[in-house]
């Protein structure tokens, strides 16, 4: 009886679904057709798809909201007459920890499961497990490895961010060792100065008369993709001209769709599997854009290095160590430098925006910040390896902005062994979101909060709280832009602290664009000191 109501229940959520799709004016009948068709299929063999055994039934004792056959529980949430928005998932996780505790059961297509927790001890021992272990397993963005297994092209694999095992392993020790290393990095930091003056000036251009800067969000995304291009390209791109270069229009929206299109795959409904939803076609013509538009750029520095070399040496050595990288299909290379650059460009862009607001929210904090940068590196030199290290202050101001608005709120995992959380089993294989920023944002954590108070990580607390604030991940699986967008970030947000006095009129507004983003467009003010 419970089983023809589970039954009934999917069939009249499958019509309801139709129904949403055939309001779509250019999603085609016959994918329509098909879809019915391959929903009353399914619906008749229900029973026979039901996730059974002990790995299922362990994982069912857990709480969460309630789940149907079939469809499980996940689209309850976010589809078109559910309760919440998918731009608005971090809000929907603070309300799901709150109606069942600190874990719960979420359940996606098939009744598969996955199990979100945010408890400080739970936390540290899913990624302790994780940063022990010698191949950590971060699950797939399906779509994108779908994408890419059908275009042979351009991959022979999933690419490092994708691939598990061994697999990854290769090309993790084979592309990343340059990126990684706070030698090499240190020897970008003239550049990176350069770069960063020549944000400020584009930051003087576009304030009105009243000093504000309307959409500085897609100034702040220029700059992440002119240093992103200097540090794996080795060369300037001029993305921080004054004129706003068409190409850096076209390569920032297919940044945006590409993560928006991977969030509405990943978070949503999974039909793309059954056919070519809109939001799967939106994520295909963003890879594709992404790998047109930067592949140009990666052609002219090839050719550059072939004609001895317009490249200077300092700077190069990303490039080059990928290019020489051994026992990589040239075309994996191709497209590591392409991922590598679309990785740096939203991130940085993003993490800006949070620390500027933060900042300009608490204007003590800031005029520290200026007192320590006079100090370290006086009104005009350069930032050093040296000079940035004793600026502690400053590198506290990241932290807790890491802490208060990180740009990935959670880190996904395949647990390795069987573990117990919060008193509950988890067998080996299962998939674990881990909630690092709720779990920031709680007093038990950090006393107050709520607040920015960057003064907490100027004693030991960094080593104590590594697995709660964690905004480049950890482990081996570790974000490899890590030491990079570190030093990148403490050189510009130094040089503009230096330059101006930073305000932002009203709250900023968040988004779930698969990252945590300011709502565009973002309004700053940069009153010249
Ligand atoms: C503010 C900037 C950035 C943030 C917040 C960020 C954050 C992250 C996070 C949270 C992960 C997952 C780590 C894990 O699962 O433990 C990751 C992975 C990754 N990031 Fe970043 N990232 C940033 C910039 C960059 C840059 C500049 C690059 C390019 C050099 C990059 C390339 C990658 C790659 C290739 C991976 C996959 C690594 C692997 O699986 O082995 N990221 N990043």
């Amino acid at each position: 009886m419970q089983d023809l109501k589970q039954v009934t229940l999917g069939a009249a959520t499958s019509l309801l679904i139709a129904k949403f799709y055939l309001s779509i004016p250019d999603t085609s009948t016959i994918f329509i057709l098909a879809l019915l068709l391959s929903l009353v299929l399914c619906a008749t063999f229900v029973k026979s798809l039901k996730q059974t055994g002990p790995y299922f039934d362990t994982l069912r004792k857990i709480p969460g909201p309630r789940s149907i056959y079939y469809f499980g529980n996940r689209w309850m949430y976010y589809s078109w007459f559910g309760p919440y928005k998918l731009n608005k998932l971090h809000e929907s996780y603070q309300d799901l920890f709150k109606m069942f505790g600190k874990i719960f059961r979420e359940e996606y297509l098939f009744n598969f499961p996955v199990i979100n927790i945010l408890d400080r001890d739970d936390l540290f021992l899913v990624l302790g497990a994780s940063a022990r272990s010698k191949f950590p397993l971060r699950p797939p963005n399906e779509v994108t490895s779908y994408y890419r297994k059908s275009r042979p092209d351009r991959y022979t694999n999933l690419g490092l961010v994708n691939e598990q095992g061994e697999i990854w392993h290769l090309l993790r020790t084979r592309l990343t060792p340059e990126l990684t290393s706070g030698r090499i990095m240190n020897r970008f930091l003239p550049e990176l100065n350069r770069v960063a003056e020549d944000f400020n000036s584009l930051i003087r251009h576009h304030s009105c008369e009243n000093h504000s800067v309307l959409c500085f969000d897609e100034l702040a995304n220029r700059m992440g993709l002119e240093s992103a291009c200097t540090l794996i390209l080795g060369k300037r791109l001029g993305f921080l001209g004054e004129d706003i270069d068409p190409i850096m229009t076209k390569l920032a929206v297919a940044v945006r769709e590409q993560f928006i299109a991977s969030r509405d795959t990943c978070f949503g409904l999974p039909f793309w599997k059954l056919f070519p939803t809109p939001a799967y076609l939106k994520l295909i013509k963003s890879e594709d854009a992404i790998y047109d538009i930067i592949s140009r750029y990666v052609d002219e520095a090839l050719a550059d290095e072939e004609d001895t070399c317009s490249l200077d040496t300092d700077v190069q050595t990303v490039f080059m160590s990928i290019l020489n990288a051994p026992d990589v299909d040239i075309r994996d290379k191709k497209g590591a430098i392409i991922d590598f650059i679309a990785a740096g460009i939203k991130t940085f862009g993003n993490t800006l925006v949070f620390v500027l607001y933060l900042i300009a929210k608490n204007t003590t904090c800031q005029e520290k910040i200026y007192e320590e940068i006079i100090n370290v590196a006086g009104p005009h030199q350069d930032f050093t390896t040296k000079n940035i290290q004793n600026a502690k202050y400053l590198k506290a101001c990241i932290e807790e902005s890491f802490r208060l608005l990180p740009t990935a709120p959670q880190i996904a995992r395949i647990t390795e062994t069987p573990l117990e959380l919060s008193g509950y089993q988890i067998p080996a294989g299962s998939v674990l979101l881990c909630h690092t920023w709720q779990a920031c944002l709680d007093e038990a954590n950090f006393p107050q909060a709520q607040e920015f108070r960057p003064e907490r990580w100027l004693g030991e607390e960094t080593e104590k709280n590594k697995f709660l604030v964690c905004p480049f991940g950890v482990g081996r699986r570790i974000c490899p832009g890590k030491r990079f967008t570190e030093l990148e970030l403490k050189v510009c947000l130094a040089s503009i602290v230096r330059e101006f006095k930073v305000g932002f009129n009203g709250t900023l507004n968040l988004e779930f664009e698969f990252l945590l983003t300011p709502t565009s467009p973002t309004s700053f003010i940069f009153e010249p000191r």
